[in-house]
């Protein structure tokens, strides 16, 4: 793993390595492209540069290990692609792969949960949605046909609507299809038991708010929640009456006519988390993994057969028991620079902490060399970040800029969430607000690079905020009934992201390639290593750079 110097470039440190979450080079330039319609002085100055400085590169699909080229980016393949300079087959290609040859119903994780089919219940806990971030509802559906066809005669489902990387509104129809395709399996007795909004119940991140996780225990394993129906489609036509968001639907319980809960855990149950992304069922994962547990309090902890779709956290072995095995992502840039005696540091807020080192470091929770790492999280606020648009982008630009004056590192990383987090909301003033203030964020941190002499790259690990709106194949907006609303895009897009360099010790004779138009986010890897003076390894998609 020895690193040989780069021809060209000095070793200069500190190189800074910054990223936009969710900042989109989207080919669409409307009013509806907040990353457009934002004034951005800073990061127009760098695109007027030209493509020897300023490019775009894919963010989504094959190019970073998705299944197909409709699949939009996201962060988890995102910064595991910008980490390891690799193009992995991520975790959706990997159960598709695994239903597609059935290998997934002769592993040792199938065979863990399978006992409990003949005479007890099959839990399946999952995002309800076609998104292809965390869970795919074609796969799910997959699975409980598997579990039937093998044997499964008692199947409760418990839904997380979605509205995040699927439309708004849209929970209603996954759930009346989730519900014909249960009524479909033969044999078995299949319902949904109980549900609630993704960023209302269980699929919490990085220990932002355990209050949601709490809440998805106590409807889907307790059977105690604040609404309670008999049906689940009357459950969503209810709770959103009120007009919350899909992503934000109250927790809820489905009852028999008596008004006792469907689908309670039991010992001796199966339970499955049928997400393939770790961030957002870590936490779940481990109130039904560990004996002890003081995150908050269980009232009753069933014992049952636990397994992931796939395993969450390999450092961690989090869940012991898993479906499918998650992509190996092996001798990362993380791992390279630390095994060179190299120095990183790495910040983000609370929502994108595990992105820029958990996911950057191909999903390893720990350190590779602990004197040689700094991380530092700045904690995230607890409310719909529309709301406060400018996040903690002020304390990241401070902690960064603080870093590269300390001179301890070799290179300074940083991710802004905030093109990211609002952009979700679907709210386009707040979205062009967060925008303005990462490109200020991004003046101040470069200002430091000059000041230092240093070099710099700037990228983002999807597209999010570049449109906010929903379109028709013309890629015209598309209006709600009367006829003026636009339809809110809550989801990432499928655009390229931006690629700058610079900085005051970046050779002159350095310049962006012009032969490698497909590049994707792991060619960046190779990138900023080049910029720290040293080449990369082999085994790493091409730098973007040469010397002309
Ligand atoms: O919030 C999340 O979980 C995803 C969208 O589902 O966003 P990101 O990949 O940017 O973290
Ligand atoms: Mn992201
Ligand atoms: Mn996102």
């Amino acid at each position: 793993m020895e690193l040989a110097p780069h021809p060209v470039i000095p070793q200069k440190k500190p190189v800074l390595v910054c990223i936009l979450d969710g900042w989109g080079e989207n080919p669409v330039t409307d009013q509806y492209n907040a990353c457009h319609v934002a004034k951005s002085p800073t990061i127009d100055a760098l695109a007027a540069k030209g493509p020897g400085y300023y490019r775009s590169v894919l963010a989504h699909g094959p190019a970073v290990g998705l299944p197909t080229d409709g699949d939009m980016g996201n962060s988890e393949v995102g910064h595991n692609a910008l980490g390891a300079g690799k193009i992995i087959a991520q975790g959706a290609s990997l159960v598709d792969i695994a239903l597609e040859t059935k290998s997934v119903y002769s592993g040792a994780g199938w065979a863990h949960v399978k006992p409990a089919f003949a005479d007890n219940t099959l839990h399946v806990i999952t995002l309800l949605s076609s998104g292809g971030v965390h869970s795919r509802y074609d796969q799910v559906l997959k699975l409980c046909q598997g579990a039937v066809a093998d044997g499964c005669k008692k199947l409760r489902l418990h839904v997380l609507t979605d509205g995040r990387d699927v439309p708004d509104n849209s929970c209603h129809e996954y759930m009346r299809v989730l519900v014909e395709d249960l009524a479909k399996l033969e044999g078995c007795d299949a319902k949904v038991a109980s549900g609630g909004g993704r960023m209302k119940v269980t699929m919490d991140r990085y220990e932002a708010d355990w209050a949601m996780v709490e809440r998805g225990w106590k409807a889907h394993v307790l059977g105690d929640a604040p609404h309670k129906f008999t049906d689940p489609i009357e459950a969503l036509n209810k709770l959103k009456e009120g007009g919350d968001s899909d992503q934000y639907v109250e927790p809820f319980v489905i009852t028999d006519a008596d008004g006792k809960p469907v689908g309670t855990v039991e010992d001796d149950d199966a339970v499955v988390i049928a997400n393939f992304r770790a961030d957002r069922v870590v936490e779940i994962s481990k109130a039904f993994e560990y004996p002890d547990f003081n995150s908050f309090d269980r009232v009753r902890y069933p014992k049952v057969r636990f397994a992931g779709l796939m395993q969450y956290d390999g450092d961690l072995k989090l869940p012991a028991n898993y479906l499918v095995p998650p992509p190996l992502i092996e001798r990362t840039s993380g791992e390279v620079l630390a095994a060179n005696g190299l120095r990183t540091f790495a910040c983000s807020e609370t929502q994108k902490f595990g992105h820029v080192t958990f996911f950057w470091n191909g999903n390893r929770s720990g350190y590779f060399k602990e004197d040689l790492e700094t991380y530092v999280e700045i904690p995230s606020d607890n409310v719909p970040f529309n709301q406060a648009p400018l996040m903690k982008a002020r304390e990241i630009c401070a902690a960064g800029k603080e870093a590269l004056r300390s001179k301890k590192y070799d290179v300074v990383r940083v991710n802004f969430a905030n093109p990211d987090m609002v952009g979700h909301t679907g709210d386009l003033a707040a979205t062009i607000a967060a925008c303005e203030e990462c490109d200020a964020c991004v003046k101040e941190l470069l200002d430091v690079v000059d000041e230092l002499g240093g070099m710099f790259l700037l990228t983002a690990d999807h597209g999010n905020a570049d449109d906010m709106v929903q379109r028709n194949k013309k890629n015209e907006c598309l209006f709600e009934a009367d006829g003026t609303t636009p339809l809110p895009l809550t989801s990432h897009t499928l655009a390229p992201v931006p690629v700058a360099i610079g900085g005051p010790a970046l050779p002159a004779n350095i310049k962006f390639r012009d032969d490698l138009p497909k590049a994707g986010l792991a060619n960046v890897t190779a990138t900023y290593i080049n910029l720290m003076g040293y080449e990369a390894p082999a085994e790493m998609e091409p730098s973007l750079l040469a010397a002309f």
